[in-house]
């Protein structure tokens, strides 16, 4: 095909086109410069083509820097039975509607135990957060400091010991508010958390990272098929409690006690969740120690097949004897000291741990223990907390249940000495507590909440979402600053930086189209030339 009024003798393609343009300065024929011969019109479209190019790379750039750099944050301190955790997060300012923005950026560990060990010695519990709370000034930039809440939240251990002794955890929260009011954050408080909160915000914080909640356009004008907007449970194994947070296949929860209905980003999520005081893997302990105090009132010695052959340990019966946590049809002991003596057996371990659930009794169709309601679970579900520390011990976070009991198994049948040997590193008290709480785990998730070997496969094992801790504290704050609006706020289809990029690129790719067509239809006299 040629071209209408063209000089040419042959048919000239477009890529013939850019060669010519791109060898318009040289003359090719005579070899001399034609700078001189170039018209000022074109050395004035260069010119403005250049400086587009730059202002364009220009905004991009600046657009984007300006953006991640307003950053706002916000602290989470985790007051757990066994421990503190100080969360930073932080967002970009004008995004703090969207779904997984929010981040973590650092996580400190208070050092010590939980502050409900301070019943006794308010002071320290304050103390103790000094450290933290000092590498939080650090962290988090100066001018950000006022704008920034700090919220603590404390769980079961703080629970058992307002049931204990009110006054007691009174003083503690007290001291606590002190310590955090004396910062210059923007502090919000420091409360219990009930169980329920505990497991529903860690249900969000999963949901969250994983962006679950996240209802892109594209879906509106895509089946829903190839769209799954599902979310995923929590299982959460504190010391002193666990909770199950799921969304269940059938439509109606038989306890109306156990629900919670969430409306996030334009969708109703009806969520069951309970929460379990006494059966974290530390009171479960000695749930099964005191149940184990009475198999023989003659002798204060117990023979333990949930620790290692070889191993002993002599506790107080009056430290495990906690008012709000006993085993079920218990009696007192008439003994003030158990010597306890391993013996490492994996099957008479989990037979042990069974008598700590009352399964006697369910008033609703099914129940996971203790004559409480729990729906048949279903879908995938996230593990996390002492879940995941207890089977990232192990190496069974990514096997299925046959090995993972196999595992156990071999483990708990081990001497005491041989694990010292094989785990040197580890802190004693939990080294010698992974046969029980693998035991325990695996008695909690197949027996007591029946994740059958095919449902065991849906359960992920995880620490952390793109850096970000599993737990609640993430979604405690996401409701507390309200950043998960109940409606859906309208997402453009592209990202800013997208948007900004495919601008940019369109932009010089229809300059250097008009360039062409210019250059190729209208054949400026420095081009007709060379070719002549
Ligand atoms: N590396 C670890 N290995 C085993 N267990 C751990 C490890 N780190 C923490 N834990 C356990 O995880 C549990 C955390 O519970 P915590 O959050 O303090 O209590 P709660 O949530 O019941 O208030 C405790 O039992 C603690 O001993
Ligand atoms: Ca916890």
């Amino acid at each position: 095909m040629g071209f209408r009024g063209s000089t040419f003798s042959k048919p000239l393609s477009w890529h013939q086109g850019f060669l010519i343009l791109q060898s318009c300065p040289i003359d090719v024929i005579s070899g001399t410069k034609v700078w001189k011969r170039f018209p000022p019109r074109y050395v004035i479209m260069g010119f403005f083509l250049i400086v587009g190019i730059i202002a364009l790379i220009a905004v991009a750039v600046a657009q984007n820097h300006h953006s991640t750099r307003n950053s706002k944050y916000g602290i989470v301190l985790d007051a757990g039975s066994s421990h503190t955790s100080l969360y930073i997060y932080e967002w970009p300012a004008e995004k703090e509607n969207d779904t997984g923005v929010v981040q973590q950026v650092d996580v400190c560990d208070v050092e010590g135990p939980g502050i409900s060990t301070y019943a006794n010695a308010v002071k320290k519990a304050g103390y103790s957060l000094k450290h933290c709370m000092d590498k939080a000034k650090e962290k988090v930039p100066l001018e950000k400091h006022q704008e920034t809440p700090v919220y603590l939240g404390a769980t079961a251990g703080m629970r058992l010991l307002r049931l204990a002794n009110e006054d007691a955890a009174k003083k503690v929260l007290s001291e606590v508010d002190m310590t955090l009011r004396s910062y210059p954050f923007n502090f919000q408080g420091a409360r219990i958390l009930s169980g329920e909160e505990e497991g529903a915000y860690g249900w969000i914080t999963l949901n969250y990272l994983l962006g679950n909640f996240k209802q892109s356009v594209w879906p509106q004008f895509m089946p829903r098929l190839f769209f799954s907007t599902g979310t995923i449970g929590a299982l959460d194994l504190g010391g002193a409690s666990t909770q199950i947070t799921f969304v269940p296949n059938q439509e109606s929860i038989e306890s109306p006690e156990d629900i919670v209905n969430f409306y996030l980003y334009g969708k109703n999520y009806t969520v069951y969740t309970h929460s379990f005081l006494c059966y974290g893997k530390d009171q479960a302990l000695r749930l099964k120690l005191l149940q184990d105090s009475l198999q023989d009132p003659l002798t204060s010695r117990v023979q333990d097949p949930c620790f290692h052959q070889g191993y002993e340990r002599t506790i107080d019966i009056a430290d495990l004897q906690n008012k709000s946590c006993r085993p079920p049809g218990f009696t007192m002991s008439s003994y003030s000291l158990l010597q306890i003596e391993g013996t490492g057996d994996y099957e008479k371990c989990l037979a042990s741990i069974d008598k700590i659930f009352n399964t006697s009794y369910c008033p609703y169709s099914s129940c996971s223990f203790n004559g409480i309601s729990l729906p048949p679970v279903s879908g995938n579900f996230g593990a996390f907390s002492a879940f995941y520390y207890v089977m990232k011990f192990l190496n069974v976070t990514q096997a299925p249940m046959d090995k993972v009991i196999e595992t156990v198994k071999i483990f708990c049948s081990k001497t005491w000495n041989e694990v010292k040997t094989e785990f040197p590193g580890i802190k004693e008290k939990y080294l010698s507590e992974y046969c029980f709480s693998g035991t325990y785990i695996i008695s909690l998730l197949n027996q007591r909440y029946n994740f059958t070997k095919e449902k065991w496969q849906n359960i992920h094992f995880l620490g952390k979402i793109r850096n970000s801790d599993a737990g609640w504290t993430l979604g405690y704050m996401l409701n507390l600053t309200n950043m998960i609006p109940a409606e859906q706020p309208y997402t453009r289809p592209l990202s800013h930086a997208t948007y900004i990029s495919l601008m940019a690129i369109s932009s010089i790719l229809v300059i250097s189209l008009f360039l062409i067509g210019y250059v190729t239809f209208c054949k400026p006299k420095c081009l007709k030339k060379e070719i002549i």
